[in-house]
């Protein structure tokens, strides 16, 4: 696996939306959620879309940690989502801190819903449905914002 460029907030890429993905078991697939896994590292990222590494594809990777911003945030090992659908969120918001590995330098607080449900192929092509809450709800929301083009400055009130 090698470390990607991540695309600046001017790119096009990240303005557009990613399709889904036809095929998950392709090598290709494969070979970049690999890549998409050690560029977050390498990043110090809590979540990365594929968007960010040039790739238009409906792709997510979530790896929430404690940090000083959100010390009670879980430490989770990494999950790819491939096309992830919320299939619903609570009405219930909440504001907090984010940031973004293509807008380096700026952090904002956001709100979003606090809990969500979502539906998403793991990367053995099995279809998942699980609920989230919290830190882990925010970087779901934030990483799939990434899919349909919308960066977290958009969603400042
Ligand atoms: O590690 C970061 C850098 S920003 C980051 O990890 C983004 C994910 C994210 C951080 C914080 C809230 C929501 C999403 C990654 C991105 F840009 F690819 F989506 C961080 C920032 C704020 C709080 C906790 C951690
Ligand atoms: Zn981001």
């Amino acid at each position: 696996p090698r470390i990607l460029p991540i695309a600046a907030a001017d790119e096009p890429i990240l303005h557009q939306p990613a399709h889904a993905v036809a095929d998950v078991s392709t090598p290709a697939i494969q070979r970049l959620l690999d890549d998409m896994l050690v560029t977050l590292q390498a990043a110090n990222g809590v979540g990365i879309a594929a968007p960010q590494v040039f790739a238009p594809l409906r792709i997510i990777i979530v790896a929430s940690r404690p940090n000083p911003r959100y010390p009670d945030a879980p430490l989770m090992s990494p999950i790819a989502m491939l096309n992830p659908e919320i299939l619903w969120q609570s009405d219930t918001t909440c504001s907090g801190w984010e940031g973004c590995l293509s807008v380096p330098d700026t952090r904002a607080q956001v709100k979003r819903a606090e809990r969500l449900r979502i539906s998403y192929l793991t990367r053995t092509g099995e279809r998942v449905e699980a609920t989230y809450s919290g830190f882990v709800a925010r970087i779901i929301q934030h990483e799939c914002d990434h899919l349909d083009g919308i960066l977290f400055p958009e969603r400042l009130e």
